[in-house]
Order: structure tokens, then C-alpha cells, then sequence
């Protein structure tokens, strides 16, 4: 099916049934959901074009404006002549020209990405190649590199599991999948490796075994799970291994030489394998054994498509926004989020502010906050990020009125009052709806937005509002193009509980790591693969 969103305004088709094989809009914005099978055209001579194909080639052309191109499995083909393009293919070849801005591609497997910006000497300087690219991928690595060869895969399977050891949220292992089948459809013999929570020792509830029905439907064959990670038993488990095999090693953690670093245990790990893929990125800011120390006894180290893609999105969309870009933050405690706040305010254009840490700017402001949570030795720290979002030309938005409770429970009685106006003995669990109003509306200009941290205490349904409301935003942003990149932690549970993670543009599957990368931080476990060879062919004029 082809759909044109609402804000599409001219667009027509060749055809007059869909699925449409051509899209013009001459002065439209371009925006085409889903092409079935035909292949896609799309033209635009003034306005953004957002082109996405399941499974047809894409060419999309844009004279003036940017191009935002996604192709699931087929070749894709982007041109402007003056502005950004953003294009991202599952399987396939990307050819991306434009004359004079950044080019920002990606293709999750092919063996290298062409990049071509034709561009004038003057401009050069815009043409950029984000992080992504900047380590060697898996989908750099031929079928010859990977047949018959032991591949040892650090994954983050650290999954919440109930009582009765059932996986409560999968989406860490569907996330490691893609690379998985990658590897097993070139016929290497992948040595899974992840850890499970944080076990002193050899502990059975967090054995990895409760994993392996989950893993071995998603990857549709069966997964033999070793009983150790390093050892002659597990030796033995490789050497019968089969081309397209996948062995599940124990968790890592049972040995307290993992979080060590211990060079000696690392290299009894990469023993077992001829070389490495990282796609552990909710463990990428780590320096353990299995995500850092494997890399100096196995070549190539290589990231996964897991990993390349957390990066593509918390990097490179975030150190290279299209603007406006709006950052929201919230959470509990301010002093935990004062890196990513400091870091954002050196990019972002509008900050929005929610959660428990807004009391402690209130009350640097003189307000009253009740008994709300309030961190009394960081009132100037909030006094001088307020100062430095000013200075900086930050458009720096503190909730207008808040939900307020006379205890911290489910049943509390509630009222809403302005942030002006909260009374001694209640404390504020929430945005109010005028800040939701007025969040909306920034958040309405911006074409980039991230999100890290719930507007209140969201586990608490009377309180969940501000933070479902923030996530619904978001959902309709995504699909009006705009880049929405949820940053991990409560902020994602809170999108999937309203029901609308798909649509985003990302949901990041890290909680420490995404908050350390959003800090500017370099995170060992990426820093340590190696590098990749992009081609870049540059000329003098189109
Ligand atoms: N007004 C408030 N008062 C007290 N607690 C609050 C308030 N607003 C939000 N919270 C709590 O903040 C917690 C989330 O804060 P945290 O700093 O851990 O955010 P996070 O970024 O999602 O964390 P992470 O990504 O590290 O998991 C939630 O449990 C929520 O109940
Ligand atoms: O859940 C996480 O954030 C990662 O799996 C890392 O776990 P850790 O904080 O125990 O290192």
C-alpha cells in the first residue's frame, strides 16, 4: 500500500491505484510510507522527501531539500542537490550524491557504503560520514571472511526475568537477531556470549539456559547452550559446531575475571573463535573481558548491526541534528542526569525539562516545592545550568504546573496547581496539562528530538500522564518525519507501555551506555574495534 501523509499536500501518482510506482510533488513534502511492489520514484523540488520501501528499489531526487531514504532489502538511490540526505538500507548498495551538505548513509550489510558528495571545493567542509561508519561493520566482511569461521558475538542479552525465570521483555534478544541470521546465513559458527545481571560467581538464577527456546525460535534453528563460557568442555561444543551453527556460551559474569578485564581470561574467550563481533551495545560502556579485552587477541573486531545503529541514532542524529532539535530530560535526580544536560545544552535548540529533578531548579528559583524531591546540594548546580542555556541561546522549558500528591502511593489524593503554587506537606508526581500544552507546541517546530528520562513518577497510572503524553507526541512527530530518538531506560518502557515504540525512529536497547554516549563519553567496548575503510569519491562539480 502508498500512503501520503496529511501534510503531503500535492502529491499524485501516475497511477490512480496504489500501489504507486511515482511520486512528483512540486511543491510538496514528499512522504511515502509503503510501496509494496513497485519500485519508488520520488521527486521533490522544494520541500523534504521521506521515501521508505519494504522490499523495491527507492530514487529519490530532491532539488532544494533534504532526503530521508529507507530500504528494507533492495538498492537505494539519493540525490540533492543542496541538502542533507539520510539514507539507510537493510541489505542493499546505497549511492548518495549531493552537491553540497552532509551525507549520512547506511547500509547495515553490504560489504562497503558508497558515498559520493559532488561537491564544490568551498563546501567540502560540510561533507561529514557519521560515526556509524567510522568502525569496520559486519556487513564489511565477505561471505568468504565469515564461511566455515568461528565468530564470537558478544551480545547484551541481560533480560529481566520473573520468578519463574520467564523473559517478561524480549526485546534485547529480537535486537540481536539481525546480526545473528547475518552470520549464520554466510555460514559462520557464532559463539554467543552476554552476561546476565550481576552474579557473584557461579549463580543458577542467572544462568543464560532460559534464554536459549526464546533465541532459538527467533533465529529459527536450534541454539546449543554450553555450560561454561571458556574450558575443554565448551572447546569441545565449537569443534562440533556446523557451518551456520549457534552456540550459547554461559554468562561471562560467573567469572569475576570478566568485569576485571583480566587479559588472561580474555584471551581464553577469543581462543575459541577467529574473530569478533561486538553488538553488546547496552554493555558497550563497559570495559570487560568479553567487550574490550577479546579485541586484542582476535581480528578483525567488528561491530554489529545492533551497535552500528545505537550509534547512527545517539551519535550521529544527535551530534548532527537536523534543527530544530529539542532534547527532553527527565528522571528522579538532576545529579544524575548533569553530563547529559551539560552535553545536550552544546547542541540542542530547545531543552525540555520534567521529572523529579524540576523541584531542584524551582527551588533554586525561590519557589516553594513542598516536600517534592529536591537535591539541596545541587540548587546552584541548577541555578548554573539555567544561566549556561541562556548564554548558549537554549530555549530551556521548566513545566508550568505540576500534579500534585499528598503521599508518594498509587491512591494519593491529587490536585494540579501552577509550579508557583505548591503547598507545604504535597509533593509534585507529574507535568501538569498546561505543560503538556506547552511542550507540545515546541516540540511541534523541531525536525529532531530526543528523549531520556518520564515527566513523573509513570509507574503510578494518576501519574503517568505528562510521560504518556510526551510519548504520544513523539508518535505523531515520527510520522511527519521527524527524527524521535528515545534514549533507554524508563523513557522506553514508558513508550512501549503506550503502545506506540515502533513508530519511533529509535528506541535505544542501552540504559547506562546511552546515557554515557549522550554525556559525549567514549565507550571502551566501540572504541576498541577496528576501524572502517569508507570510499569517498569526490568531484569537482555535478
Ligand atoms: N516527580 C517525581 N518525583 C519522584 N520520582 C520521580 C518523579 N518523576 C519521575 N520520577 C521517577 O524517576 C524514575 C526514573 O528516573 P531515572 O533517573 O532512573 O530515569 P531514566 O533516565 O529513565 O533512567 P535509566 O535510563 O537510567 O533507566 C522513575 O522511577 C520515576 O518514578
Ligand atoms: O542492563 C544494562 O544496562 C546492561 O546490560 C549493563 O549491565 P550492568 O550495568 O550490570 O553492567
Amino acid at each position: 500500500m502508498a500512503a501520503a501523509s496529511a501534510a503531503a499536500g500535492s502529491l499524485t501518482s501516475s497511477s490512480n491505484k496504489l500501489p504507486c510506482r511515482f511520486f512528483r510533488s512540486p511543491r510538496g513534502l514528499g512522504f511515502a510510507d509503503s510501496i509494496a511492489s513497485h519500485d519508488f520514484h520520488a521527486l521533490s523540488a522544494s520541500h523534504d522527501l521521506h521515501a521508505r520501501s519494504a522490499s523495491h528499489d527507492i530514487h529519490a531526487r530532491s532539488a532544494s531539500h533534504d532526503i530521508h531514504a529507507f530500504s528494507a532489502s533492495h538498492d537505494l538511490h539519493a540525490r540533492s542537490a543542496s541538502h542533507d540526505i539520510h539514507a539507510r538500507s537493510a541489505s542493499h548498495d546505497i549511492h548518495a550524491f549531493s552537491a553540497s551538505h552532509d551525507i549520512h548513509a547506511v547500509s547495515a550489510s553490504r560489504p562497503q557504503f558508497l558515498f559520493r558528495s559532488i561537491s564544490k571545493p568551498s563546501s567540502m567542509s560540510r561533507r561529514r560520514v557519521i560515526s556509524a561508519a567510522a568502525k569496520k561493520s559486519v556487513g564489511d566482511l565477505s561471505p568468504a571472511e565469515l564461511k566455515g569461521k568461528k565468530v564470537f558475538v558478544r551480545a547484551d542479552l541481560n533480560v529481566p526475568l520473573d520468578d519463574a525465570q520467564n523473559i517478561t521483555d524480549d526485546t534485547r534478544i529480537r535486537a540481536a537477531v539481525p546480526t545473528i541470521k547475518h552470520l549464520i546465513q554466510n555460514g559462520a559458527k557464532v559463539i554467543l556470549s552476554s552476561h546476565l545481571g550481576r552474579p557473584k560467581g557461579v549463580t543458577p538464577k542467572y544462568s543464560l539456559a532460559p534464554l536459549v527456546p526464546r533465541l532459538t525460535e527467533l533465529i529459527g534453528i536450534q541454539v546449543v547452550k554450553a555450560d561454561d563460557c571458556i574450558g575443554p568442555e565448551v572447546e569441545k561444543l565449537v569443534a562440533a559446531l556446523p557451518d551456520g551453527g549457534v552456540l550459547l556460551l554461559e554468562n561471562v559474569r560467573f567469572y569475576k575475571e570478566e568485569e576485571k578485564n583480566d587479559p588472561a581470561f580474555a584471551e581464553k574467550l577469543a581462543s575459541l573463535a577467529d574473530l569478533y563481533v561486538n553488538d553488546a551495545f547496552g554493555t558497550a560502556h563497559r570495559a570487560h573481558a568479553s567487550t574490550e579485552g577479546v579485541t586484542k587477541f582476535l581480528k578483525p573486531s567488528v561491530a554489529g548491526f545492533l551497535l552500528q545503529k545505537e550509534l547512527d541514532y545517539l551519535d550521529g542524529a544527535v551530534s548532527n541534528p537536523k534543527r530544530p532539535f529539542a532534547a527532553i530530560v527527565g528522571g528522579s535526580k538532576v545529579s544524575s542526569k548533569i553530563g547529559v544536560i551539560e552535553s545536550l545544552l552544546e547542541k540542542c535548540d530547545i531543552l525540555l525539562l520534567g521529572g523529579g529533578m524540576i523541584f531542584t531548579f524551582y527551588k533554586a528559583q525561590g519557589l516553594s516545592v513542598g516536600s517534592s524531591l529536591v537535591e539541596e546540594d545541587k540548587l546552584d548546580l541548577a541555578t548554573t545550568l539555567l544561566a549556561k542555556a541562556k548564554a548558549k541561546g537554549v530555549s530551556l522549558l521548566l513545566p508550568t504546573d505540576v500534579v500534585i500528591a499528598d503521599k508518594f502511593a498509587p491512591d494519593a489524593n491529587s490536585k494540579i496547581v501552577p509550579s508557583t503554587a505548591i503547598p507545604d506537606g504535597w509533593m509534585g508526581l507529574d507535568i501538569g496539562p498546561d505543560s503538556v500544552k506547552t511542550f507540545n507546541d515546541a516540540l511541534e517546530t523541531t525536525k529532531t528530538v530526543i528523549w531520556n528520562g518520564p515527566m513523573g513518577v509513570f509507574e503510578f497510572d494518576k501519574f503517568a500522564v505528562g510521560t504518556e503524553a510526551v510519548a504520544k507526541k513523539l508518535a505523531e512527530l515520527s510520522g511527519k518525519g521527524v527524527t524521535t530518538i528515545i534514549g533507554g531506560g524508563d523513557s522506553v518502557a514508558a513508550v512501549e507501555k503506550v503502545g506506540v515504540a515502533d513508530v519511533m525512529s529509535h528506541i535505544s536497547t542501552g540504559g547506562g551506555a546511552s546515557l554515557e554516549l549522550l554525556e559525549g563519553k567514549i565507550l571502551p567496548g566501540v572504541d576498541a574495534l577496528d576501524e572502517a575503510v569508507a570510499v569517498v569519491v569526490l568531484r569537482s562539480r555535478l
